[in-house]
């Protein structure tokens, strides 16, 4: 019997679009106060996921937009869908299941038929897209505004968390993404929870876990940034952690503090600096970064170590237009 020849590891097909953008990939922008741009009502305990039921092709449009304005990855309307959510509405176990891999089938059609009409062209603008499938935190789904707070109550143990994520990250997994995002994590608890469900499920996507802040120094629940990526850095399901959901203003502090605990890419998606009223559901206006701001920082960002950048709420496919040109400009 011969030696067996050692295969190389394939890159995965993030690595594989970060070689092709440079060592830098845009993520889309806004996604729920997109549909709300085009009229959607979403002041609803679901929010977007709610347009999975009433407009469908609402979502596919949006994914369209962020593409055509340079988008890498889009993230699905999955953030607020969840089968607690969707079953209190009346739906049965099937009709949510089925709702959950619609989000990623959207994105996936919206992704397939974008590149399907600009591969080849002259110019060589884009890159194939990837979906990524949007976990909302706990405190997307409970609607009260605590993926700001981190706090979640005494009563909310790893494993109800776990338990929690456990069948979505299932049905979207079989959904067939490219990636998971995990998006507005507010404390550690809920950071490992994650980390051991990726473990637990035999995950063979790659992930990133991003939180929010309201400080810019800490996570919500006020523990240390550092404490949370020592949890994730044991991984080796989750290839990039960063930042999103959090006023622009934040992002180059946590850029460099980040960089000093962790190895992993760092991912960054701000959003315009509005501030969520998680009570009256609606955003406070603050210091905003307009378009040209995001452009202007999408470089700076890049350059101090941030590997996937985009937006979050608020922010729109110019400020994904401005992020790209960005960092496109950068590589040519
Ligand atoms: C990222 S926040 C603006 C999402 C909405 C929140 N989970 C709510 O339902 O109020
Ligand atoms: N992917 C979600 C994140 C909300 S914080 C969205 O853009 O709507
Ligand atoms: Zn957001």
């Amino acid at each position: 019997m011969g030696l067996e020849k050692e295969v190389p590891p394939q890159p995965t097909l993030l690595e594989d679009l970060l070689a092709k953008a440079g060592g830098c990939a845009v993520i889309d922008g806004g996604f729920a106060t997109q549909l709300e741009t085009h009229g959607a009502s979403i002041n609803d305990p679901l929010w977007s996921a709610l347009c999975l039921i009433k407009d469908p092709d609402l979502i596919k449009k949006v994914h369209l937009e962020y593409l055509e304005a340079g988008a890498d990855i889009i993230v699905t309307s999955s953030y607020q869908a969840t089968l607690p959510g969707f079953l209190s509405r009346g739906l049965s176990v099937e009709e949510a299941e089925s709702l959950l891999k619609k989000s990623v089938r959207l994105a996936v059609e919206a992704r397939d038929e974008f590149w399907d009409t600009v591969k080849g062209s002259p110019g060589d603008e884009y890159n194939r897209g990837l979906v990524a499938a949007s976990i909302g935190s706990y405190g997307a789904y409970l609607a009260d505004g605590s993926e700001y707070s981190g706090w979640y109550g005494e009563d909310v143990t790893l494993e109800k968390l776990k338990d929690f994520h456990r069948r979505r990250l299932q049905v979207l997994v079989e959904a067939g993404p490219d990636l998971l995002a995990f998006e507005t994590i507010p404390n550690k608890l809920e950071a490992q929870a994650c980390v051991e469900l990726l473990e637990e499920e035999e995950i063979g996507i790659p992930s990133w876990i991003c939180f929010s802040s309201v400080d810019g120094q800490n996570a919500p629940s006020g523990e240390s940034f550092k404490d949370c990526l020592d949890v994730i850095n044991k991984s080796s399901r989750v290839p990039a952690v960063g930042i999103n959901c959090a006023p622009p203003q934040f992002v180059e502090n946590l850029i460099s503090k980040f960089q000093e605990w962790t190895q992993k890419l760092i991912v960054v998606y701000p959003n315009s600096g509005e501030v969520w009223d998680g009570r009256a559901k609606r955003w406070l206006p603050s210091a905003c970064f307009g378009d040209d701001k995001f452009e202007l920082c999408a470089k700076r960002w890049h350059k101090l170590g941030a590997s996937l950048i985009g937006g979050c709420c608020r922010t729109t496919p110019a400020t994904v237009t401005g992020i790209s040109k960005a960092l496109k400009e950068r590589s040519s």
